[in-house]
């Protein structure tokens, strides 16, 4: 390459086969036209009016539904990022990135997890001092804090042995784990094998304290005389009324505590716990990022930033590297807000038997996205340029300027730095200025993230996936079925409130995003809406099975054509996409799973929830996400048995539908054998009613072993069982007499 010539810093490829994927998508339009037809056309004259219509409401949202998520598919993008070129122009400038961390609750976030993944971040392969790392404890646990002060004085041989081996990951205890089942590889470098013993010997120490720690409720005496920090837990504060507290663990003007053992500088290393008051709103984790951004930008300001939650540790320790080629690059970069990195999850079963991986999120939708504009900010695992986050509006004049922040010299002494940075976290601070409206993550809604993603790219910035083959972060998603529920509600929830909101995709985003971006968005804010048509089409059907009046046309029919391309094209193609992107076919089918399981009950709950908030009766909730698991609970996670165990409204309702097909499937089945002439003639006249009773029956068989054959404590609760039962035979028969 001739030395004139500009060489990006990042090369964007298309996806391939988009054309055989496109014309399969017109001619499964065309096929999904003629459903509509149909149903217009037939719905005079035919037994159950009623249901007809429902059932055309629920064809004509379901096909609108699916037009919009083409706009995920028409276009998938990729991005190849180049590091040499990057440290060969750069190496000497590269910005100040700033991390942050956000814990909320020692008891299901436990501080041992929490400072692995603050260790791993630490230990990026990156200039240190040009790295600082926040933790935000919203818990305001002194136990966290503890630990986090260990971890400071573990990184002091952790870093060192980081680099000098280049291990990956470099969470110690993913490390760790990752190392014992190949104990033997590793002995081949015996310098190696030697330091690792005593790195991890430390780091054992370490968690003994800590768990000690844990186990007593608070920090021993004696060791809270190694920090002066300590006080501040002594005075009757409790997590919900406390005074802010930040200390600067590490930092380069603490002449005796800044250096690894090799004598190297580390990485800046800072805990808030910011203000709270009783009768203050902390704005949850939206409310501790912004309190992270100010003050994080009286002590290192760094340019960039990088959010992941407390569970979300690196895997990766060149990901700085590769979110800054985007950010660095000459031609394209300073129009980018964002770099958004998959999050991905390391308790994910083989079969991923709650759906959390979110495969065809992670692989084609993220893509998808990128190829309109960019995808969303999704919280975690996102790296950001300081200025967007902060709420400035692209112009074209905006260019890069990393040179500007040399200029951030710190004259104050530490503590003097301390106490001015406090003042930014307190409660009143952001009263009468518009932090969480204009500046910083928007307040008033659970998805935080996708909501400010979204209002960044209105004003004119685009945003970039990033997907590295060597995976960039893991965390923990949750390992049983009410808590993954839960967790989908607060998502689905949030996500309709953002199209409710000032900043809906649909209105505000008109003229200020493309197109297929809004499309994009409106496909995940139109979640919970979802749940209606799904509803309908797993409840009515069945019931009208048993009536006896068919609800789609006889399989001798011409119009029973469009109903079995759109079912066999769009379940073949569903499935082939889910192998290519690496899942399995048990995987595929659990995903299904808990497609309809989420759709009858999570987001059924959060359209209630945002009818409510709508007219004022209910308040604005975030349930924090256990990163815990008992121990048998695990052992039939690993086993992949579905984890029921307590009663909720949810599980309620996707018991009584399973139990209501159920009871539907088995009258078929005596109407077929008992009355021989009409019996199999039904099958043939509602051979898809029947198809879908089999599909519903076949998808809910955990949920009849947990009613009827299993033992353990992760089955569907007595008490349950006989509501659920309740409930589904009063509907049977009196569907059955009226
Ligand atoms: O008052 C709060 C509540 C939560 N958190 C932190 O927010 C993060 C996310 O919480 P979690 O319960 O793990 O929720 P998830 O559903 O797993 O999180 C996803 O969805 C959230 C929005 O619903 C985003 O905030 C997250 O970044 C994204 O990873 C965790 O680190 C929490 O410690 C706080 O700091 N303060
Ligand atoms: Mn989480």
């Amino acid at each position: 390459m001739g030395s004139g010539e500009y060489s990006p810093l990042f090369e964007t490829t298309r996806g391939r086969g988009r054309f055989i994927y496109r014309s399969f998508a017109m001619s499964l339009f065309v096929a999904i036209c003629f459903i509509w037809v149909y149903r217009f056309s037939h719905i005079k004259g035919e037994d159950g009016k009623w249901a007809w219509i429902g059932m055309l409401g629920a064809e004509l949202w379901f096909g609108f539904y699916w037009v919009l998520t083409q706009a995920l598919r028409w276009n998938l993008i990729f991005r190849q990022p180049f590091k040499n070129r990057l440290s060969q122009r750069y190496e000497n400038k590269l910005p100040r990135v700033d991390i942050f961390v956000c814990t909320a609750d020692p008891d299901i976030e436990p501080p041992m997890m929490v400072i692995n993944t603050v260790l791993s971040v630490m230990a990026y392969d990156y200039p240190t001092e040009k790295l600082s790392v926040y933790l935000s404890d919203d818990g305001g646990s002194e136990i966290t804090f503890y630990a986090l002060l260990e971890a400071s004085n573990f990184a002091k041989h952790w870093l060192p042995f980081c680099k000098r081996f280049k291990v990956e990951p470099r969470s110690p205890s993913a490390y760790f784990k990752s190392v014992v089942p190949s104990a033997d590889n590793c002995t081949t470098d015996p310098c190696q094998a030697k330091e690792l013993a005593a790195v991890k010997k430390l780091y054992d120490e370490m968690g003994g304290r800590v768990e000690n720690a844990t186990k007593l409720g608070g920090v021993p005496k004696e060791e809270r005389l190694k920090h002066r920090g300590f006080s501040r837990w002594d005075s009757d504060s409790s997590r919900r009324d406390h005074d802010t507290i930040l200390h600067i663990l590490l930092h380069v003007k603490d002449p005796n505590n800044s250096k690894d053992v090799d004598g190297f500088v580390l990485p800046t290393l800072v805990y808030l716990a910011r203000e709270k008051r009783p009768n203050y709103f902390h704005n949850f984790k939206a409310g501790a990022m912004n309190s992270l951004l100010r003050v994080s930008s009286n002590i290192s300001n760094g340019k960039i930033i990088l959010n992941v939650d407390c569970d979300m540790y690196s895997n990766n320790s060149q990901s700085v590297r590769d979110a800054l080629c985007f950010f660095m690059d000459e031609e394209k970069g300073h129009e980018i807000a964002y770099v958004q990195f998959p999050q991905l999850f390391e308790n994910a079963t083989k079969n991923d038997l709650y759906g959390c991986g979110l495969i065809s999120i992670v692989e084609v939708e993220f893509p998808g996205a990128d190829g309109c504009g960019g995808p969303l900010y999704i919280g975690s695992a996102g790296f950001h340029r300081r200025d967007t986050l902060c709420g400035m509006k692209y112009s074209d004049q905006y260019r890069n300027d990393w040179n500007s922040e040399d200029n951030h010299i710190i004259k104050a002494s530490l503590q003097e730095l301390e106490e001015k940075s406090k003042a930014l976290a307190s409660c009143t601070y952001e009263k009468n200025t518009l932090w969480g409206k204009e500046i910083g993550l928007k307040y008033g809604c659970p998805v935080e993230d996708v909501i400010t993603g979204l209002s960044i790219q209105c004003q004119g910035w685009k945003s970039v996936y990033c997907n590295p083959s060597r995976k960039a972060f893991f965390g923990l998603a949750p390992t049983n079925l009410p808590q993954t529920l839960v967790q989908h509600k607060r998502w689905s929830e949030g996500d309709l409130q953002i199209l409710l909101s000032k900043y809906s995709p649909a209105r505000y985003g008109f003229g200020r995003i493309s197109l297929g971006l809004q499309m994009c968005y409106c496909v995940y804010c139109l979640w919970a809406p979802n749940c209606l048509a799904t509803l309908y089409y797993s409840i009515i059907p069945s019931l009208y099975l048993i009536k006896g009046i068919p609800l789609f046309p006889k399989m001798s029919c011409p119009w029973f054509i469009p109903f079995a391309y759109v079912i066999i094209g769009e379940t073949t193609y569903n499935l082939l996409e889910f192998l290519f992107c690496g899942g399995t076919f048990q995987g595929w089918w659990n995903d299904q799973r808990i497609w309809l399981y989420k759709r009858t009950s999570s987001y059924l709950f959060a359209c209630i929830d945002t009818v409510l908030k709508l007219l004022g009766f209910s308040d604005l909730t975030f349930e924090i996400t256990a990163k815990v698991t008992e121990e048998d609970v695990s052992k039939r996670h690993e086993k992949e048995i579905m984890e029921f165990g307590t009663s909720s409204p949810m599980l309620t309702i996707l018991t009584t539908l399973a139990l209501l097909n159920l009871f539907c499937f088995l009258n078929v089945l005596k109407d077929a054998i008992l009355l021989e002439e009409g019996g199999l003639e039904a099958y043939e006249k509602m051979a898809l009613q029947v198809l879908l009773c089999g599909f519903l029956l076949f998808i809910n068989l955990p949920i009849y072993q947990a009613l009827f054959i299993r033992k353990d404590n992760g089955k569907l609760p007595i008490s349950l069982a006989i509501k659920s039962t309740i409930l589904a035979l009063g509907a049977f028969i009196s569907c059955n007499f009226i």
